[in-house]
Protein backbone atom coordinates (compact mmCIF):
# COMPACT_ATOMS: atom_id res chain seq x y z
CA UNK A 1 0.00 0.00 0.00
CA UNK A 2 1.23 3.69 -0.27
CA UNK A 3 -0.61 6.54 1.77
CA UNK A 4 -0.98 9.50 -0.54
CA UNK A 5 -1.40 12.73 1.66
CA UNK A 6 -2.56 16.15 -0.63
CA UNK A 7 -2.87 19.61 1.10
CA UNK A 8 -3.64 22.28 -1.19
CA UNK A 9 -6.73 20.48 -2.63
CA UNK A 10 -8.13 19.61 0.55
CA UNK A 11 -8.87 23.22 1.19
CA UNK A 12 -10.98 23.72 -2.24
CA UNK A 13 -14.49 23.79 -0.44
CA UNK A 14 -17.40 22.45 -2.70
CA UNK A 15 -14.68 22.07 -5.40
CA UNK A 16 -12.74 20.05 -3.29
CA UNK A 17 -14.20 16.45 -4.79
CA UNK A 18 -13.60 17.65 -8.31
CA UNK A 19 -10.02 17.58 -7.78
CA UNK A 20 -9.90 14.53 -5.39
CA UNK A 21 -11.06 12.69 -8.13
CA UNK A 22 -9.42 14.64 -10.67
CA UNK A 23 -5.81 13.53 -8.95
CA UNK A 24 -6.98 10.31 -8.17
CA UNK A 25 -7.62 10.03 -12.17
CA UNK A 26 -4.25 11.37 -12.71
CA UNK A 27 -2.29 8.79 -10.21
CA UNK A 28 -4.07 5.62 -12.23
CA UNK A 29 -2.73 7.45 -15.50
CA UNK A 30 0.85 8.06 -14.08
CA UNK A 31 0.77 4.52 -13.11
CA UNK A 32 -0.93 2.93 -16.48
CA UNK A 33 2.24 4.32 -18.21
CA UNK A 34 4.21 1.92 -16.37
CA UNK A 35 2.12 -0.89 -17.14
CA UNK A 36 0.33 -0.73 -13.53
CA UNK A 37 -3.55 -0.58 -13.10
CA UNK A 38 -3.59 -0.04 -9.22
CA UNK A 39 -6.62 0.70 -7.38
CA UNK A 40 -6.79 4.04 -5.63
CA UNK A 41 -9.52 4.92 -2.77
CA UNK A 42 -10.23 8.04 -0.96
CA UNK A 43 -10.80 8.18 3.04
CA UNK A 44 -10.46 11.15 5.11
CA UNK A 45 -8.08 13.20 3.36
CA UNK A 46 -5.94 10.72 2.27
CA UNK A 47 -5.73 8.25 -0.94
CA UNK A 48 -4.51 5.00 -0.39
CA UNK A 49 -2.95 3.36 -3.43
CA UNK A 50 -2.76 -0.62 -3.95
CA UNK A 51 0.69 -0.33 -5.73
CA UNK A 52 3.91 -1.75 -5.12
CA UNK A 53 6.25 0.42 -3.05
CA UNK A 54 8.41 1.26 -5.90
CA UNK A 55 6.07 2.84 -7.26
CA UNK A 56 5.71 5.73 -4.56
CA UNK A 57 8.51 7.60 -6.49
CA UNK A 58 6.47 8.10 -8.87
CA UNK A 59 3.60 9.13 -7.30
CA UNK A 60 5.49 11.79 -5.39
CA UNK A 61 5.90 13.58 -9.08
CA UNK A 62 2.10 13.90 -9.42
CA UNK A 63 1.05 17.24 -8.74
CA UNK A 64 -1.23 17.80 -6.02
CA UNK A 65 0.86 15.27 -4.11
CA UNK A 66 2.12 16.63 -0.67
CA UNK A 67 3.93 13.22 0.68
CA UNK A 68 3.35 10.04 0.01
CA UNK A 69 4.24 6.53 2.73
CA UNK A 70 5.16 3.39 1.33
CA UNK A 71 3.09 1.20 3.56
CA UNK A 72 2.13 -2.25 5.24
CA UNK A 73 -1.49 -2.49 5.63
CA UNK A 74 -2.54 -4.92 9.17
CA UNK A 75 -4.98 -5.31 12.18
CA UNK A 76 -3.59 -3.49 14.98
CA UNK A 77 -3.26 -6.29 17.09
CA UNK A 78 -0.99 -7.37 14.30
CA UNK A 79 1.46 -4.36 14.65
CA UNK A 80 3.89 -5.76 17.73
CA UNK A 81 4.47 -9.01 15.46
CA UNK A 82 5.13 -7.23 12.13
CA UNK A 83 7.68 -4.84 13.88
CA UNK A 84 9.23 -8.05 15.24
CA UNK A 85 9.75 -9.41 11.83
CA UNK A 86 10.56 -6.00 9.61
CA UNK A 87 12.97 -3.88 12.07
CA UNK A 88 15.15 -7.43 13.59
CA UNK A 89 17.97 -6.75 11.29
CA UNK A 90 18.01 -2.90 12.68
CA UNK A 91 19.54 -0.97 15.40
CA UNK A 92 19.11 2.70 15.59
CA UNK A 93 20.92 5.12 18.20
CA UNK A 94 16.97 6.00 19.03
CA UNK A 95 13.38 5.59 17.80
CA UNK A 96 10.12 7.05 18.13
CA UNK A 97 6.49 6.21 17.09
CA UNK A 98 4.48 8.35 15.50
CA UNK A 99 0.69 7.62 15.59
CA UNK A 100 -2.44 9.16 14.37
CA UNK A 101 -5.79 8.32 14.11
CA UNK A 102 -6.98 9.67 10.38
CA UNK A 103 -10.87 8.83 11.63
CA UNK A 104 -11.50 8.81 15.59
CA UNK A 105 -13.21 5.90 14.68
CA UNK A 106 -10.80 3.43 16.26
CA UNK A 107 -11.11 2.79 20.10
CA UNK A 108 -7.44 3.77 20.94
CA UNK A 109 -6.05 7.55 20.91
CA UNK A 110 -2.99 8.36 19.38
CA UNK A 111 -1.25 8.85 22.39
CA UNK A 112 -2.48 5.30 24.44
CA UNK A 113 -1.03 3.78 20.64
CA UNK A 114 1.96 5.65 20.93
CA UNK A 115 2.49 4.21 24.23
CA UNK A 116 1.41 1.05 24.08
CA UNK A 117 3.96 0.14 20.35
CA UNK A 118 6.48 2.37 22.02
CA UNK A 119 6.33 0.47 25.53
CA UNK A 120 6.74 -3.28 23.05
CA UNK A 121 9.46 -1.94 20.99
CA UNK A 122 11.68 -0.82 23.86
CA UNK A 123 10.98 -4.35 25.40
CA UNK A 124 11.45 -6.10 22.59
CA UNK A 125 14.49 -3.99 21.41
CA UNK A 126 16.22 -2.41 23.76
CA UNK A 127 16.30 0.98 21.81
CA UNK A 128 16.38 4.21 23.53
CA UNK A 129 12.95 6.95 22.45
CA UNK A 130 13.85 9.98 21.18
CA UNK A 131 10.84 12.60 20.34
CA UNK A 132 12.67 15.48 18.61
CA UNK A 133 15.46 13.87 16.53
CA UNK A 134 15.03 9.93 16.76
CA UNK A 135 17.30 7.46 14.12
CA UNK A 136 13.53 5.68 13.05
CA UNK A 137 10.31 6.94 12.76
CA UNK A 138 7.83 4.42 13.00
CA UNK A 139 4.51 6.13 11.67
CA UNK A 140 1.14 4.50 12.03
CA UNK A 141 -1.89 5.95 10.72
CA UNK A 142 -5.42 4.20 11.64
CA UNK A 143 -7.42 4.69 8.94
CA UNK A 144 -11.33 2.77 8.95
CA UNK A 145 -10.04 0.81 11.82
CA UNK A 146 -7.33 -0.78 9.98
CA UNK A 147 -3.32 0.30 10.56
CA UNK A 148 -1.20 1.38 8.12
CA UNK A 149 2.60 1.35 9.38
CA UNK A 150 5.55 2.49 7.50
CA UNK A 151 9.17 3.96 8.20
CA UNK A 152 9.33 6.79 6.02
CA UNK A 153 7.65 9.92 4.21
CA UNK A 154 8.85 11.26 1.31
CA UNK A 155 7.71 14.98 0.29
CA UNK A 156 5.56 15.44 -3.14
CA UNK A 157 5.82 18.34 -5.47
CA UNK A 158 2.71 19.43 -4.07
CA UNK A 159 0.70 22.30 -5.84
CA UNK A 160 -3.05 21.11 -8.08
CA UNK A 161 -3.63 18.15 -10.28
CA UNK A 162 -2.37 18.47 -13.71
CA UNK A 163 -5.37 18.94 -16.31
CA UNK A 164 -7.68 21.44 -13.96
CA UNK A 165 -6.69 24.44 -15.00
CA UNK A 166 -6.25 25.07 -19.14
CA UNK A 167 -3.59 24.39 -21.28
CA UNK A 168 -0.51 26.99 -21.86
CA UNK A 169 2.11 27.12 -25.09
CA UNK A 170 5.50 26.75 -23.52
CA UNK A 171 8.48 28.86 -25.79
CA UNK A 172 10.80 25.98 -24.24
CA UNK A 173 14.67 26.04 -24.97
CA UNK A 174 17.13 23.55 -23.97
CA UNK A 175 18.25 25.67 -21.12
CA UNK A 176 17.78 25.73 -17.05
CA UNK A 177 15.35 28.51 -16.98
CA UNK A 178 12.25 27.41 -19.71
CA UNK A 179 12.41 23.84 -18.29
CA UNK A 180 11.88 25.04 -14.85
CA UNK A 181 9.40 27.69 -16.14
CA UNK A 182 7.45 24.83 -17.61
CA UNK A 183 7.44 22.32 -14.58
CA UNK A 184 6.00 25.45 -12.11
CA UNK A 185 3.14 25.90 -14.26
CA UNK A 186 2.43 22.03 -14.75
CA UNK A 187 2.58 22.03 -10.56
CA UNK A 188 -0.37 24.41 -10.81
CA UNK A 189 -2.23 21.86 -12.59
CA UNK A 190 -1.85 23.71 -16.49
CA UNK A 191 -1.43 21.80 -19.66
CA UNK A 192 1.47 22.60 -21.68
CA UNK A 193 2.04 22.59 -25.36
CA UNK A 194 5.93 22.96 -26.19
CA UNK A 195 7.70 24.52 -28.93
CA UNK A 196 11.28 24.72 -28.99
CA UNK A 197 13.13 26.60 -31.75
CA UNK A 198 15.65 23.96 -33.06
CA UNK A 199 19.54 24.70 -33.54
CA UNK A 200 20.51 21.15 -33.48
CA UNK A 201 19.54 20.57 -29.92
CA UNK A 202 16.14 19.06 -30.58
CA UNK A 203 17.55 15.14 -29.00
CA UNK A 204 18.36 17.49 -25.45
CA UNK A 205 14.69 19.31 -25.90
CA UNK A 206 13.23 15.76 -26.27
CA UNK A 207 14.86 14.46 -23.00
CA UNK A 208 13.73 17.91 -21.21
CA UNK A 209 10.10 16.95 -21.89
CA UNK A 210 10.28 12.84 -21.01
CA UNK A 211 11.33 14.73 -17.37
CA UNK A 212 8.18 17.39 -17.51
CA UNK A 213 6.34 14.46 -18.65
CA UNK A 214 7.33 12.68 -15.19
CA UNK A 215 4.99 16.05 -13.24
CA UNK A 216 1.78 15.98 -16.32
CA UNK A 217 -0.87 13.65 -16.41
CA UNK A 218 -1.02 13.59 -20.15
CA UNK A 219 1.84 13.63 -22.52
CA UNK A 220 3.04 17.43 -23.15
CA UNK A 221 2.75 17.71 -26.94
CA UNK A 222 6.32 18.69 -28.47
CA UNK A 223 6.46 21.61 -31.49
CA UNK A 224 10.13 21.56 -33.00
CA UNK A 225 10.65 24.82 -35.24
CA UNK A 226 14.10 25.11 -37.53
CA UNK A 227 15.24 27.70 -36.03
CA UNK A 228 18.09 28.31 -38.91
CA UNK A 229 15.25 28.10 -41.46
CA UNK A 230 13.00 30.06 -39.46
CA UNK A 231 14.63 33.15 -38.54
CA UNK A 232 17.18 33.57 -41.89
CA UNK A 233 15.01 35.89 -43.76
CA UNK A 234 14.20 38.06 -40.88
CA UNK A 235 17.86 38.07 -40.25
CA UNK A 236 18.75 39.02 -44.02
CA UNK A 237 16.69 41.96 -43.83
CA UNK A 238 18.34 43.40 -40.31
CA UNK A 239 21.43 43.01 -42.13
CA UNK A 240 19.84 44.91 -45.23
CA UNK A 241 18.69 47.40 -42.49
CA UNK A 242 22.03 47.57 -40.67
CA UNK A 243 19.61 46.51 -37.55
CA UNK A 244 21.59 43.01 -36.35
CA UNK A 245 21.74 44.46 -32.77
CA UNK A 246 18.24 43.35 -32.82
CA UNK A 247 18.12 40.31 -33.32
CA UNK A 248 17.62 38.62 -30.44
CA UNK A 249 14.41 41.31 -29.73
CA UNK A 250 13.11 40.40 -32.96
CA UNK A 251 13.85 36.40 -32.52
CA UNK A 252 11.59 36.78 -28.95
CA UNK A 253 8.90 38.83 -31.03
CA UNK A 254 8.53 36.15 -33.86
CA UNK A 255 9.20 33.57 -31.31
CA UNK A 256 6.24 34.88 -29.09
CA UNK A 257 4.32 35.19 -32.48
CA UNK A 258 4.94 31.32 -33.50
CA UNK A 259 3.63 30.26 -29.89
CA UNK A 260 0.28 32.93 -30.08
CA UNK A 261 -0.25 31.00 -33.50
CA UNK A 262 0.05 27.75 -32.01
CA UNK A 263 -1.67 28.58 -28.93
CA UNK A 264 -4.98 29.65 -30.74
CA UNK A 265 -4.95 26.08 -32.85
CA UNK A 266 -4.80 24.31 -29.54
CA UNK A 267 -7.46 26.63 -27.71
CA UNK A 268 -4.84 27.65 -24.82
CA UNK A 269 -4.61 30.41 -23.28
CA UNK A 270 -1.45 31.92 -22.97
CA UNK A 271 2.26 31.41 -23.25
CA UNK A 272 5.10 30.45 -20.97
CA UNK A 273 8.48 31.83 -21.02
CA UNK A 274 11.58 31.31 -18.80
CA UNK A 275 12.32 34.75 -18.65
CA UNK A 276 14.19 36.28 -15.39
CA UNK A 277 14.59 39.73 -15.19
CA UNK A 278 18.57 41.29 -16.15
CA UNK A 279 19.68 37.69 -15.91
CA UNK A 280 20.84 38.58 -19.49
CA UNK A 281 21.51 41.88 -21.02
CA UNK A 282 18.80 41.45 -23.42
CA UNK A 283 16.22 40.50 -20.33
CA UNK A 284 15.23 44.22 -19.32
CA UNK A 285 11.91 45.73 -18.62
CA UNK A 286 12.16 47.66 -21.73
CA UNK A 287 12.87 44.82 -24.07
CA UNK A 288 10.28 42.45 -21.76
CA UNK A 289 7.64 45.54 -22.90
CA UNK A 290 8.58 45.30 -26.50
CA UNK A 291 8.36 41.60 -27.04
CA UNK A 292 5.17 41.38 -25.39
CA UNK A 293 2.92 44.04 -26.86
CA UNK A 294 3.16 41.94 -30.30
CA UNK A 295 1.15 39.17 -28.70
CA UNK A 296 -2.55 40.21 -27.90
CA UNK A 297 -2.87 37.13 -25.31
CA UNK A 298 -0.94 36.60 -21.25
CA UNK A 299 2.66 35.83 -20.96
CA UNK A 300 3.28 33.92 -17.87
CA UNK A 301 7.22 34.42 -17.13
CA UNK A 302 6.77 32.60 -13.22
CA UNK A 303 10.90 33.22 -12.96
CA UNK A 304 11.06 36.73 -13.43
CA UNK A 305 11.65 37.30 -9.36
CA UNK A 306 13.71 34.43 -9.32
CA UNK A 307 17.63 34.28 -8.47
CA UNK A 308 19.78 31.76 -10.88
CA UNK A 309 20.52 29.71 -7.99
CA UNK A 310 17.11 29.16 -6.88
CA UNK A 311 16.39 28.43 -10.70
CA UNK A 312 19.33 25.90 -11.27
CA UNK A 313 18.34 24.14 -7.51
CA UNK A 314 14.76 23.61 -8.47
CA UNK A 315 16.15 22.23 -11.97
CA UNK A 316 18.23 20.05 -10.03
CA UNK A 317 15.26 18.28 -7.56
CA UNK A 318 13.20 17.95 -11.19
CA UNK A 319 15.90 16.24 -13.19
CA UNK A 320 15.99 19.02 -15.92
CA UNK A 321 19.41 20.17 -14.75
CA UNK A 322 21.66 17.25 -16.10
CA UNK A 323 20.23 17.43 -19.57
CA UNK A 324 21.46 20.94 -20.11
CA UNK A 325 24.32 21.34 -21.69
CA UNK A 326 26.06 24.58 -21.64
CA UNK A 327 28.00 24.08 -24.91
CA UNK A 328 23.73 24.32 -26.23
CA UNK A 329 23.11 26.93 -24.74
CA UNK A 330 25.55 29.44 -26.77
CA UNK A 331 24.76 27.93 -30.60
CA UNK A 332 22.59 30.48 -31.99
CA UNK A 333 24.58 31.10 -35.16
CA UNK A 334 22.44 34.75 -35.61
CA UNK A 335 23.83 36.26 -32.43
CA UNK A 336 25.03 39.69 -32.44
CA UNK A 337 28.44 40.90 -30.69
CA UNK A 338 26.70 43.71 -29.46
CA UNK A 339 22.48 43.31 -28.83
CA UNK A 340 20.02 46.05 -28.05
CA UNK A 341 19.36 46.22 -24.00
CA UNK A 342 16.47 49.27 -23.93
CA UNK A 343 14.72 48.79 -26.95
CA UNK A 344 12.24 51.88 -28.09
CA UNK A 345 9.17 50.68 -29.44
CA UNK A 346 10.06 53.51 -32.56
CA UNK A 347 12.74 51.66 -33.00
CA UNK A 348 11.18 48.15 -33.37
CA UNK A 349 7.76 49.53 -34.93
CA UNK A 350 10.12 50.72 -37.96
CA UNK A 351 11.23 46.97 -38.51
CA UNK A 352 8.00 45.53 -38.18
CA UNK A 353 7.15 48.05 -41.36
CA UNK A 354 10.03 46.81 -42.99
CA UNK A 355 8.83 43.17 -42.79
CA UNK A 356 5.31 43.84 -43.72
CA UNK A 357 6.96 45.80 -46.42
CA UNK A 358 8.96 42.48 -47.42
CA UNK A 359 5.50 39.98 -46.82
CA UNK A 360 7.53 38.54 -43.84
CA UNK A 361 5.20 39.97 -41.03
CA UNK A 362 1.49 40.34 -40.73
CA UNK A 363 1.62 42.10 -37.35
N1 LIG B 1 15.41 27.87 -28.79
C1 LIG B 1 14.33 28.26 -28.09
N2 LIG B 1 13.15 27.65 -28.30
C2 LIG B 1 12.04 28.05 -27.61
N3 LIG B 1 12.05 29.04 -26.71
C3 LIG B 1 13.20 29.68 -26.46
C4 LIG B 1 14.40 29.33 -27.14
N4 LIG B 1 15.37 30.17 -26.71
C5 LIG B 1 14.80 30.98 -25.79
N5 LIG B 1 13.50 30.70 -25.64
C6 LIG B 1 12.52 31.35 -24.73
O1 LIG B 1 12.94 32.66 -24.41
C7 LIG B 1 13.25 32.75 -23.01
C8 LIG B 1 14.44 33.67 -22.79
O2 LIG B 1 15.54 33.14 -23.44
P1 LIG B 1 17.01 33.66 -23.20
O3 LIG B 1 17.92 32.85 -24.04
O4 LIG B 1 17.00 35.14 -23.36
O5 LIG B 1 17.20 33.45 -21.65
P2 LIG B 1 17.69 32.23 -20.76
O6 LIG B 1 17.64 32.75 -19.36
O7 LIG B 1 18.99 31.68 -21.25
O8 LIG B 1 16.54 31.14 -20.90
P3 LIG B 1 16.67 29.55 -20.93
O9 LIG B 1 17.54 29.17 -19.76
O10 LIG B 1 15.26 29.06 -20.81
O11 LIG B 1 17.29 29.20 -22.25
C9 LIG B 1 13.52 31.31 -22.60
O12 LIG B 1 13.38 31.11 -21.22
C10 LIG B 1 12.50 30.57 -23.41
O13 LIG B 1 11.21 30.67 -22.84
Amino acid sequence: MIIVRYGEIALKGKNRKTFENKLIENIKKTLARKGVDAKVRSTQGRLIVDASHEFSEIIRKVPGVVSVSPAWKMEYEEIPEFLSTHLRNMNPASFKIDARRINKAFHKTSQQINEEIGAFVVQRFGWKVNLNQPELAIGIEMIEGQAYVFFETKKGVGGLPSSTQGRLVLLMSVGIDSPVAGFLMLKRGVSLTALHFDQGHADLARQMIDVLNQYSSEPIELIVVNHLEYFQPYVTELERMGKREWTCVICKVLMLKKAEEIAKERSALGIVTGDSLGQVASQTLENLFLESSVVKMPIYRPLIGMDKDETVRIARQIGTFEIFVEAARHSCPFRPSSVVTRGSTYGLNKILEHFKSKSLWQG
